[in-house]
């Protein structure tokens, strides 16, 4: 099984490259764990302490259980990955069966922060878009798809998510094997990825 690591700020477009990159691969070779479904179980919490948790910080990840699913995966066994709701900053408690396959995609802002799942990648890719691209493209998506206004983004943006990826996600290039500039769209790269993929494989 060959792991791949994507990584990079909200809105470089972690999840696009994915599925460029799922479109070019046999199907049924790839599978996807999401680092947003690994946010931390905060039944206990009623919305309004929800909202207020600061969501770009690596305590907010339940990195066990996403390098124990990673480990189970590597075993050859299936398993359950939690389903997130941005809307209600919850897991839903469904879950999604995640098979084994040839090739696992971990993709999400801090998946690079953690060094147990850091040495499970074999390659390692950051996603780079500058910030104001990455503001413009989160605002655009959060108002659309995850039911956010103007002003919650606004303020996330200049509460924690900005100060968080200074100090979390940026740093974590230095990891990378490979940094896809993304401030548009990147044929080229996919491309050599997909080869990279295929030579591995
Ligand atoms: N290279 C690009 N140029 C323009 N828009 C993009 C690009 N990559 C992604 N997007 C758009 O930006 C938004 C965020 O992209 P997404 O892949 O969800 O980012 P991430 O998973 O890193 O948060 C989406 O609406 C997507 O269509
Ligand atoms: N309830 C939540 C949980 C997370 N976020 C934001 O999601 C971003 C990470 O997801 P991407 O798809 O953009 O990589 C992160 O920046 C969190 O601020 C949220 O808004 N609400």
């Amino acid at each position: 099984m060959l792991i791949i690591g994507i990584a990079g700020g909200t809105g470089c477009g972690k999840t696009t490259v994915v599925n460029q990159i799922l479109k070019e691969l046999p199907e049924g070779e790839v599978g996807i764990l999401s680092q947003d479904s690994y946010y931390k179980d905060t039944s206990h919490l009623s919305y309004d302490e929800r909202v207020k948790i600061n969501f770009d910080h690596p305590r907010s990840i339940d990195f066990e259980l996403l390098h124990e699913h990673l480990v189970e995966l590597k075993k050859g066994n299936t398993v359950h990955q939690p389903v997130y709701s941005f809307v209600k900053h919850n897991r839903t408690g469904d879950t999604i069966f995640t098979h084994p396959r040839k090739v696992i995609i971990v993709e999400g802002i801090l998946i690079l922060t953690n060094p147990e799942l850091r040495d499970m990648f074999d390659i390692k890719i950051f996603v780079h878009a500058d910030s104001d691209e990455r503001l413009i493209r989160r605002l655009k998506r959060d108002i659309t798809e995850r039911g956010r206004d103007l002003d919650e983004v606004l303020t996330r943006y200049q509460t924690t998510l900005k100060p968080m990826h200074n100090q979390f996600i940026e740093p974590m290039k230095e990891f990378a094997d490979i940094i896809i500039p993304n401030n548009k769209y990147n044929t080229v790269a996919i491309d050599i990825v997909k080869t990279i993929i295929n030579q591995r494989l």
